[in-house]
């Protein structure tokens, strides 16, 4: 369990996003309708970059890579023997649960990966593909001074046929050891059935994310539901990663745990109204911005707490917050349906920032998916 004893204020240092982007091929009710740029680090990078949160990237692809321009602010490792990552992610009315298969893989990130003779305010390690190593997850601990970690860095397996994603228990995937180090474990409901919350609470922060009803959090002594934002959903991809992006930052900034899992929520509702990777409205964020100023002066920061309790109280006026932000993203999504802006992408759209038409679907060899009768 992490404890903050230093009751000196956190002076904010970069922070350190560790895990491979990857190319992602998308398919809604059963049509390929975009590839684009994915991977956590590639979601949760959008955030901390509209955030103004300084941060270090270390992830690995190949000489494919096809985004190096949207990820020249957070350069990828070029591993010339290697190949970048492909998943392509099934889901729709026709995938009520959606279906990743880890079509490519790419190399593990070493230890000797991330930089020596640094330290960072706060590491995010967040692995897709299973590149994120136990010693490489004791390395990021060592060097960062708080760490978030998405469970799928952690517990997914990958078919060695079709690559499709399952799960292993947390208790058997050799991290186990590394949680009483790890500052705030992320779930999502689907992930939350592979870990014994009432066990892992006791060792490190839970966050279990349950789509578009929200989040709960719980630690040691206590636990607290988070209200979600409604969103039309377009597309579920990122959604967990933009809301670990908006919690993360909310936590580093110094908001109170309830709060910046309300900024989750926030980060989360607007990646699924958007296909691939967000973008994020200027004016928006600036308000967001302002909104979180306010409320940091009126919560106790999770990071400057002195006692046990993480600040697990519902902060004063939350709802006010939350209010805030619903009022901020209105405004803005008027605005930009009146300027015919269209940040939310229609069902067709092929052509997208990180995001190209499907040209080499039929290069990639993925078996036939079962239709939801089970037959191809
Ligand atoms: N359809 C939705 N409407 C509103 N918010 C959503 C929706 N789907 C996801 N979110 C937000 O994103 C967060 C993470 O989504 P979830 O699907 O639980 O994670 P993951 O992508 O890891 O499976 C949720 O807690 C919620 O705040
Ligand atoms: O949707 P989400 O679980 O938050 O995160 C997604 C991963 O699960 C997926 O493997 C990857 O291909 C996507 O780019 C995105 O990172």
């Amino acid at each position: 369990m992490v404890m903050v004893t230093d009751s000196k204020p956190i002076i904010p240092r970069r922070g350190l996003v560790v895990g491979n982007y990857c190319h992602d091929v998308l398919h809604r009710d059963g049509e390929a309708v975009a590839e684009t740029l994915g991977g956590a680090a590639s979601f949760i990078s959008v955030i901390l970059d509209a955030l103004t949160l300084p941060f270090h990237t270390v992830s690995r692809v190949g000489p494919d890579f096809a985004y190096a321009a949207a990820t020249s602010n957070h350069p990828p490792l070029i591993i010339p023997t290697s190949q970048t990552m492909l998943f392509h992610a099934h889901f729709g009315s026709v995938y009520p649960d959606r279906l990743l298969n880890r079509v490519r893989s790419c190399d593990s990130i070493l230890p000797s990966d991330l930089p020596d003779q640094t330290r960072f305010g706060f590491g995010l390690a967040v692995g897709v593909g299973g590149e994120i190593l136990p010693e490489t997850l004791e390395k990021m601990l060592s060097i960062c001074d708080h760490v978030f970690v998405d469970i799928q860095a952690l517990i997914r397996r990958f078919d060695n046929i079709n690559g499709r994603v399952s799960h292993v228990a947390l208790r058997d995937s050799g991290f186990f050891h590394l949680l009483p180090r790890v500052a705030f474990l992320k779930a999502s409901a689907d992930e939350a059935v592979f870990i014994d919350v009432e066990e892992v609470r006791k060792l490190c922060c839970v966050v279990v994310t349950h789509g578009k009803d929200g989040c709960e959090v719980f630690c040691p002594n206590g636990a607290f539901k988070v209200a979600p934002f409604v969103a039309d959903q377009v597309d579920p991809t990122g959604a967990g990663d933009c809301f670990l992006g908006g919690f993360a930052a909310g936590i580093v900034r110094g908001l109170a745990v309830p709060d910046a899992a309300l900024l989750g929520n926030f980060f989360g509702s607007i990646a699924v109204a958007q296909l691939g990777p967000p973008k994020l409205d200027f004016n928006l964020i600036q308000i967001v911005k302002d909104e979180m100023h306010k409320r940091k002066l009126q919560g106790i920061p999770f990071l400057e707490r002195r006692d046990e309790s993480p600040g697990f109280r519902k902060p004063p006026e939350q709802d006010q917050f939350y209010a805030s932000l619903v009022t901020a993203k209105a405004i803005i999504m008027c605005q930009i349906q009146e300027s015919g802006r269209n940040l939310l992408s229609s069902p067709k759209v092929l052509e997208q920032n990180n995001a190209k038409t499907i040209l080499s679907l039929t290069s990639v060899h993925e078996e036939p998916i079962p239709s939801v009768d089970g037959k191809p």
